[in-house]
């Protein structure tokens, strides 16, 4: 069979989203995501570029399987203060801005890992996190599929970059310089925008 783009999806406890697909998720071509789709098209997904710059070795790929990599979690903040939405990005892709937060430890549940990722990176604790989203997209780093559980938080205290960090900044959504990652661009921020805790970009 041939390739074709996954349809991630978004949905919100308080709205469903809809469906996407993101430009800069063109590599989310897998072979397929239902009966006769349980590997991956290593061929196309190494063929495209990431927005990091980097690709999975093909010869990793061949070794994943659907269900292995489908089930990629990743938990993060969306914390909003005056109208600016925090973002960070790492020093594995300094140019590629997204939430803060991380992949769970095993065990451990979507607030715990939030509130050690945020001590991790930025030496907070998030207050009264409240589900925002759930994201299905491509990770930029691992660019494998990922599901992204975003919580709306406010935080304790003024966050610090720890050393992982590349950069930290507090956006609108519509800076010229500032690269997101797709589902925080195509999702995130027009969700907190039509909820109204952004700025007008
Ligand atoms: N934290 C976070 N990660 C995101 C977002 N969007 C997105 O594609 N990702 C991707 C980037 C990475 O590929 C993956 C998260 O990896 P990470 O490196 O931040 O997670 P981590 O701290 O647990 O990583 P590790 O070094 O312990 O392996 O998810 C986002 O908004 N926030």
């Amino acid at each position: 069979m041939s390739p074709r783009p996954c349809a991630p999806t978004v949905s919100s406890p308080r709205r469903r989203v809809g469906r996407w697909v993101g430009s800069s998720d063109i590599g989310c071509l897998l072979g397929g995501r239902d009966d006769h789709a349980r590997s991956w098209s290593a061929l196309q997904v190494n063929r495209e570029k990431s927005l990091a710059g980097s690709v999975v070795p093909a010869a990793r790929i061949a070794r994943m399987t659907y269900e292995d990599e489908v089930s990629m979690s990743v938990v993060a903040a969306a914390i909003v203060q005056r109208g600016r939405l925090l973002v960070v990005s790492k020093k594995a892709a300094p140019e590629v801005f997204y939430l803060p937060g991380g992949k769970p430890d095993p065990g451990e549940g979507p607030l715990e890992t939030l509130a050690r990722e945020l001590d991790e990176e930025l030496g907070v604790t998030p207050l009264e996190p409240r589900l925002l989203a759930e994201v299905e997209g491509v990770a930029v780093l691992e660019r494998v599929p990922m599901r992204l559980t975003v919580f709306e938080a406010r935080i304790d205290r003024e966050p610090h970059p720890a050393a992982e960090l590349a950069h930290m900044r507090w956006i609108t959504g519509g800076e010229s310089d500032v690269r997101l990652a797709g589902a925080i661009r195509n999702h995130v921020v027009p969700l907190l925008r039509s909820g109204g805790a952004l700025a007008a970009a």
